[in-house]
């Protein structure tokens, strides 16, 4: 283990120990289940829902989707830092975590997982539907099964990652009712196509970590100077019609196009910073826009949507 790695896990040890028991516990589990990435989906969840039930939305189902959907979610994330205690403990940036670190026992986190994965497969096809819970059941196959175990050994993992990373608006659109159809294909595109130039900045930002611990994020350990840039450059390029799709299936106005728009002028823009002067800095500017850019586009194609209506 380096030092900074040690020195980074001593920080962390420390917080811990000033916690009270109960709370260094919860905030163990917390950590397991990926708050942020967890949060996000269910934003995208919640906006799945509401585009799909415009003229009909009311809130119980919405709880009953979120309660399943967040519990496979829960399950997914706990049982890939199961099947990833290994590489995690070998970088800086998930070192620390609870499996890792010993603060939550291997045995437990099965328990929880499958437990939280199984309740909310149930849980979703009795309160909400069938084919949610089997999307949610293929979203946690996908994500748990093949893309954890992938990354060890190619870097399309990435791609097939990116497939249950784009279902969650879609959850959310079948648990009100909608069918897979144009416009929920056209939003999984969407999502699907915006994860590109995301998960490769991070991949390029990682590179020594994943690398030192045996995870193929990227199609090299070292890329040639601009590959990985050149990518995000595509990806963000492909979004930008992919993102105008809505309109054209009536699933939103001008508005939203509009918003979609600038959004994708906006990324393509910080992809080409990233190609053209390939830093941590540019990187880590990347990635923040791409966290500015999923929420603001889902909220301005529910908005929209929702104008249509009225
Ligand atoms: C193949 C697909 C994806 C990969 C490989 C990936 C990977 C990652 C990684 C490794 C981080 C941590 C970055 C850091 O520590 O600096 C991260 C951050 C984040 N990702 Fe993704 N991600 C993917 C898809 C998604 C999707 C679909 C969502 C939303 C639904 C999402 C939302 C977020 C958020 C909100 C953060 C920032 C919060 C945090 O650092 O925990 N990601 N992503
Ligand atoms: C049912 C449901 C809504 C499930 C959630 C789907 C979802 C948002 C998946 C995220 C996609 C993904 C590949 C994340 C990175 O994981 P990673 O293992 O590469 O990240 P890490 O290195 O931080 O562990």
């Amino acid at each position: 283990m380096s030092t900074t790695q040690q020195s980074y896990i001593a920080v962390e040890e420390s917080k811990a120990a000033a916690k009270p028991v109960s709370l260094a516990r919860l905030s163990d589990y917390i950590e397991l289940i990926k708050p942020r990435i967890s949060t996000m989906a269910l934003i995208s969840v919640a906006l799945g829902y509401t585009l799909a039930s415009a003229h009909s939305w009311s809130l119980l189902p919405l709880i009953h989707a979120m309660l399943g959907i967040g519990c496979v979610a829960v399950g997914c994330n706990s049982l890939n830092q199961l099947l990833e205690i290994k590489s995690d403990a070998l970088m800086t940036r998930t070192a620390n975590r609870p499996l890792p670190s010993g603060r939550i026992s291997l045995s437990e986190v099965l328990i929880f997982g499958i437990t939280a994965a199984l309740f909310g497969i149930f849980y979703l096809a009795i309160m909400v539907n069938l084919l949610t819970a089997f999307l949610s059941m293929m979203t946690l196959v996908l994500y748990v099964l093949v893309y954890t175990p992938l990354k060890r050994f190619t870097s399309l993992c990435t791609t097939i990652g990116a497939i249950p990373g784009a279902m969650p608006p879609i959850l959310g659109w079948t648990a009100a009712g909608g069918n897979l159809n144009t416009s929920s294909f056209t939003i999984f595109a969407i999502m699907f196509f915006w994860q590109f130039p995301h998960f490769l900045a991070i991949a390029w930002l990682y590179r020594h970590q994943y690398h030192q611990a045996g995870l193929k994020m990227l199609p090299a350990a070292e890329p040639a100077r601009g590959t990985i840039g050149w990518m995000c450059v595509i990806y963000a390029t492909l979004l930008i019609p992919v993102s105008l799709l809505p309109q054209y299936v009536s699933l939103a106005g001008t508005l939203y196009s509009a918003v979609a728009f600038v959004l994708g002028v906006g990324y393509l823009i910080f992809s080409i910073r990233f190609l053209i002067d390939e830093s941590r800095k540019t990187a880590r500017e990347l990635i923040w826009f791409s966290l500015v850019y999923l929420p603001v586009m889902l909220l301005t194609l529910t908005w929209d949507r929702l104008q249509l209506f009225n």
